[in-house]
């Protein structure tokens, strides 16, 4: 029995009675043991050609097959030992044993700069009336005006002049982007602060979560000031105590470097490098240009490659901090890590292959262990060169989950990982 008196453990679809690994996550290539995923839901029925753009998607996805691409990325990971959560059903649970939790999703959804104060007063009480598994979907997959309850008891001038198919609540089509709303760094999760309105409630989803699923009880959180936009695709965890922060078009300067003191302070890292990049929606995220496939591999765009530099921000003595500027990427990264070089396998094959495929997700990879990592399998090129170096690719079909524009890492947000070895020990390189 779990919490709310169910059959399985809270928000574990693997086998019953599975024993549960300790949570966090100290690099990005430690063997994976759990990881968050959202399987799209009604929130990608929601999308229209009107509403795309303002949705950060770039096509229609086809709803039925997206689901099925992603059960088979669930189903892969769950082959391989890994126990899946799903964001819908830790949602649902969260609901379920707590009553804060549905207030704050609720909080969160009723917007009474949209909606006036009376509708707002009539939807918060009618979303309070709900089951913990329907708040989940109406807070996920939003709600029309002519999806309201016909039976409001205040007059509504906003009602009566809002076009019937017009939202009172946002959908969050990119709830499916897990990695991006919340952060493992070491045994602490930090909720990021979302930059593109249409993802900002995303974080206070998850944030519930955390808070007030049993699962997590007692996790502390990390960058708990949330005082400037830092998504989760700009982090990477190079090695343990080394991180590199993206800064473009989602990531702020200013978010790095909270975050960056922040990490400091809770004693998590000892260097960040921060790397400015592209602020365009083909780089939107470090993890668009740059993921790492083993403790001393990455996968990279080219065109990033001789380009990217890094600031590194290292603590001192006296508890400040001080930063380098100007350094390549590469090497900042590789003297961070403590390695003489960083192997890098190139987005394949040639200028415009690559751009193709950088656009298609092919340097977003999720890493199983090291060595071994999931890609989508239209990015031909890049995974051919991937196992040229000696990389188990492990492929998914995604012509679906792409028109969102993000591979297996954003799709994931990894919460146990195994710690890894300096990439010096590892056996594949004796
Ligand atoms: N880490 C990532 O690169 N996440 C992909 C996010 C895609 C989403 N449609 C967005 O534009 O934010």
């Amino acid at each position: 029995m779990n919490a709310v008196g169910e059959e399985r453990p809270l928000g574990v679809d693997s086998a019953p009675g599975a024993v549960s690994p300790a949570l966090g996550v100290d690099s990005e290539v430690g063997t994976l043991r759990t990881v968050i995923l959202h399987r799209p839901g009604d929130e990608l029925r929601r999308l229209t050609p009107r509403n795309l753009d303002q949705l950060l998607f770039d096509g229609l996805p086809w709803v039925d097959r997206a689901q099925a691409e992603h059960d088979a990325f669930a189903d892969l990971l769950r082959g391989r030992g890994i126990e899946v959560l799903l964001l819908a059903d830790l949602l649902t649970e969260a609901f379920t044993v707590s009553g804060a939790a549905r207030m704050q999703g609720i909080g969160a959804a009723v917007d009474e700069r949209r909606t006036g104060s009376g509708l707002a007063r009539d939807l918060a009480a009618h979303l309070r009336t709900l089951p913990a598994a329907e708040l989940a979907h109406v807070l996920t997959s939003g709600m029309t005006f002519d999806e309201l309850p016909p039976d409001a008891a205040s007059p509504s001038l906003v009602r009566r002049m809002h076009h019937g198919a017009d939202f009172v609540i946002d959908p969050l089509p990119n709830l499916m982007f897990t990695r991006d709303s919340s952060v493992w760094i070491g045994h602490r999760v930090a909720i990021t602060s979302l930059a593109m309105r249409a993802r900002v409630r995303e974080a206070s989803v998850t944030d519930l979560i955390y808070a007030h699923h049993p699962r997590f009880h007692g996790v502390r959180r990390a960058y708990e000031s949330r005082t400037a936009p830092v998504e989760g695709g700009d982090v990477l965890l190079l090695a343990p105590g080394v991180l590199a922060i993206g800064v473009g078009e989602r990531t702020t300067p200013a978010g790095a470097e909270a975050l960056a003191r922040s990490v400091f302070d809770d004693e998590l890292a000892h260097t960040v490098l921060v790397v400015p990049i592209a602020q365009q929606r083909a780089t939107m995220h470090l993890d668009t240009v740059c993921t790492m496939v083993d403790t001393d591999a990455v996968v990279m765009y080219p065109a990033a490659r001789d380009q990217l530099t890094a600031f590194t921000i290292r603590r001192t003595d006296g508890g400040g901090v001080g930063i380098d500027g100007g350094a390549p990427f590469l090497d900042a990264a590789a003297d961070a890590m403590g390695i003489g070089k960083l192997r890098v396998i190139d987005t394949g094959l040639d200028d415009v292959v690559a751009e193709r495929e950088q656009w298609d997700d092919g340097n977003n990879t999720l890493a199983l262990e090291p060595g071994v990592v999931v890609a989508y399998e239209r990015n031909v090129e890049t995974n051919a060169r991937l196992e040229d170096a000696g990389i188990e690719v492990l492929r998914i079909r995604g012509s679906e989950l792409g028109s969102g524009r993000g591979g297996p890492r954003c799709m994931s947000c990894p919460v146990a990982r195994d710690p890894v070895r300096p990439a010096e020990e590892h056996p594949a390189r004796q």
